[in-house]
């Protein structure tokens, strides 16, 4: 019953064979292997998008500080729902990276409200000197707080960002659970949407501290690839970080596991859902749940092992993985309800 978060998890057996795969002999270093470049090729294609430019980096946040850097002028803003994860939990090293600073923009079940974020931008008196400047526009998909941003309402978000010339990045740490949920392809849910970049998380979906990020448009890329390398982050052996990527994402493996995540706290949220003086935060649309416990059940549930946060209104965050078992969702559910 471990559902402190997907970052938890072990890795699925074809990551381990992959990288047990790669480990054979000598490979030129730095990404100039033939792994990243048939990894570059795979996301390439899973994303439609064949002139795309696609680096491996080992965390998430390094992947959204990165993208943001790259896009966002030492003066400038980038706009971010209130609880952003590059908000609350990358430690200020957005900040550190672009220079500039975070603009919260609210909206309810953790996504920007686009009138929200157009108020937001249009605050910074673009052309004073002494306003910080509108430098980019964030989203993550899965939110934060388990939602889903539709393709849709990515595209609202796409069109506030692009007529005030801003460009937008995906934090997609759960992007796997969002195109899961969705239904929608990895391209309808990005570049299509009017995304520009995209943090695509692999270590959520299982891998080994590994992501992707892509450039549609290529036209920075190279100084993304300054900026990694001087900030520390361009891997010798990029080839351990692709192969992953190779393992997950043959065969649909990356989208399997991302469903069965999903219905995993979808089984999770209904047995809970029917016991008295539980309640389940609506829009939960993915493998993040939260859920209102009495002290007692908390408690014992604790005691019998189960492993979750307590976010600061006594919700539980209950955050389900590729290696969740029914199992594990039906003795919570079992002890929620004692
Ligand atoms: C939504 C989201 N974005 C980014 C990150 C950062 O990833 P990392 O912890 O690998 O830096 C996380 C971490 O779990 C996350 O939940
Ligand atoms: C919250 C923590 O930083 C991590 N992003 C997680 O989702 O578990």
């Amino acid at each position: 019953m471990f559902f402190a978060s997907d970052n938890a998890a072990p890795c699925p057996p074809e990551v381990m064979a992959a990288l047990s795969a790669v480990n054979q002999g000598f490979a030129m270093p730095y990404g100039n292997d033939a792994h990243t470049a048939r990894a570059v090729d795979v996301i390439r294609t899973l994303f439609e998008a064949p002139e795309a430019a696609v680096y491996f980096v080992s965390t998430g946040t390094v992947a959204n500080c990165l993208s943001l850097a790259t896009v966002s002028p030492l003066w400038g803003a980038v706009f971010c729902h209130t609880n952003a994860h590059v908000q609350e939990d990358e430690c200020g090293a957005p900040e550190v990276f672009t220079g500039g600073k975070l603009l919260l923009v609210p909206g309810a079940h953790g996504r920007m409200e686009p009138a929200a974020l157009d108020k937001a931008i249009r605050a910074q008196k673009p052309g004073v000197v002494h306003s910080v400047q509108p430098g980019a526009v964030t989203l993550t998909n899965i939110t934060e707080g388990g939602t889903l941003y539709s393709v849709a309402e990515t595209r609202a978000i796409a069109d506030v960002a692009k007529a005030h010339g801003l460009p937008l990045h995906l934090d997609g740490a759960r992007f796997a659970n969002a195109v899961a949920a969705s239904g929608a392809t990895p391209a309808e849910l990005t570049w299509k949407a009017g995304v520009d970049i995209v943090s695509f998380g692999g270590t959520k979906g299982g891998l080994m501290g590994a992501e992707a990020v892509i450039f549609f448009n290529p036209e920075k890329a190279f100084e993304f690839e300054l900026r990694r390398k001087r900030s520390g982050h361009l891997f010798s052996k990029t080839r351990y970080l692709a192969a992953q990527f190779e393992g997950w994402i043959e065969g649909g493996r990356w989208l399997d596991h991302a469903r069965h995540a999903n219905a995993m706290a979808a089984r999770l949220a209904e047995g809970l859902a029917k016991i008295e003086g539980v309640t389940v935060a609506p829009e939960a649309a993915a493998n993040i749940l939260f859920v209102k416990l009495p002290a007692a059940t908390v408690g014992r549930l604790r005691e019998a092992g189960a492993v979750f946060y307590l976010r600061g209104d006594d919700y539980a965050r209950l955050v389900t993985s590729w290696a969740t078992t029914e199992e594990d969702c039906d003795r919570f559910i079992a002890l929620a309800s004692e």
